[in-house]
């Protein structure tokens, strides 16, 4: 249902492509291929946009670029969870599309993590079909076949760190401002096991261990430091390092590239989709209770607060 109404709403803008361009190359009628068939090529791109989400093909290179645009802090909220995961899944069925390149159209935000009002003061019945919608953009994302690189425009503690991280490659923003880790602890909560896998896979144990323990978030170097993400660049350079790390990646055969990638992750997918109605029912279980409920509260009033 959601799924249809998102693909009514999508705006769907066709480019100029010209009869005799194709998304796989340059159909020539006429022998030489003309400058003005090149400029052609170079813009020929698909954009749609939904509420929440912003994607942006090139069918020449073969790379998307989707933005996040839930200002004022990009909190992952159902309505996002479940554009993210049926745009993905539109790129992923798409054989134009090799590369998504992650980033925010919000300044200074990647994304503010799960939205904590999502999980305060509603039923056990909205807890379950939230936490799935996370699960399912965990899965999509984490399980993607395509080259996925976060270009970290922004602060990304908790939930945006996940869906960082869940990328083949993460670029991220030179400024001291911005933060990036898996912070649960500070909230009063528990990242899930596959929280904890993910990170674990990246960072290496004992990192992630004192990192989840601790709730830590990171200046962009100090994320670098601990490998938490793989570049630090100046602002105005995420946008290009992520297109020119991502047609490094694309030269690679795709079939070769991804049977490796599937090699790596599929023992953490494989673990989540096996538990995953359990995972469900702990979270349901664990976010009704009243102590984890007053955490929550408190955090948001202090957010609040701070914002005033
Ligand atoms: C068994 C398993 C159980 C549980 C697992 C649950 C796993 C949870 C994962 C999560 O992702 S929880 C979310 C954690 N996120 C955070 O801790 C981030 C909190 N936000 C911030 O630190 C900051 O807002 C910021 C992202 C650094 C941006 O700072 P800035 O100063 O630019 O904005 P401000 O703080 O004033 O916020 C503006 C506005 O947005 C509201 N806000 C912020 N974050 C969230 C959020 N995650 N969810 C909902 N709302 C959020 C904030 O309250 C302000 O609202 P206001 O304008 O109405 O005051």
């Amino acid at each position: 249902m959601i799924a249809t109404l998102l693909i009514q709403h999508e705006k769907l803008e066709q480019l100029p492509s010209g009869g005799t361009l194709s998304p796989y190359g340059v159909h020539q009628k006429h022998g030489q291929i003309t400058s003005q068939a090149l400029q052609l090529l170079s813009s020929q791109r698909r954009q749609f946009s939904n509420t929440y989400i912003s994607v942006k093909l090139d069918e020449t290179s073969g790379v998307a670029v989707m933005k996040l645009k839930r200002p004022p802090v990009n909190s992952l909220n159902m309505e996002l969870l479940t554009e993210f995961a049926i745009n993905l899944e539109k790129l992923e069925i798409d054989r134009g599309c090799r590369g998504v390149i992650l980033t925010s159209a919000v300044p200074r935000i990647f994304s503010a993590g799960l939205d904590i009002t999502e999980m305060c003061g509603k039923n056990a019945d909205h807890y379950g079909e939230f936490w799935r919608a996370v699960q399912e953009m965990w899965l999509k994302l984490y399980g993607s076949s395509m080259v996925t690189i976060a270009a970290i425009n922004g602060s990304s503690p908790a939930g945006g760190c996940l869906m960082a991280l869940s990328c083949d490659y993460r670029i991220i923003a030179n400024n001291k401002k911005y933060t990036i880790g898996l912070n649960e602890t500070q909230l009063g909560i528990v990242a899930p096991f596959w929280f904890k896998d993910i990170i674990t896979e990246v960072i290496g144990h004992r990192a992630a261990e004192r990192s989840l323990q601790l709730g830590m978030l990171y200046s962009p170097t100090d994320a670098l430091k601990i490998g938490l993400v793989d570049e630090v660049v100046a602002e105005d350079k995420v946008q290009s390092t992520a297109s020119a790390v991502m047609a490094q990646w694309l030269t690679l055969p795709d079939h070769a590239r991804q049977i490796t990638k599937s090699m790596m992750r599929k023992p953490s997918l494989d673990r989540l989709v096996t538990h995953r109605e359990a995972d469900i029912t702990n979270f349901v279980s664990y976010i009704t209770r009243d102590s984890i409920q007053k955490s929550l509260q408190m955090y948001m009033e202090m957010l609040k607060k701070k914002g005033r």
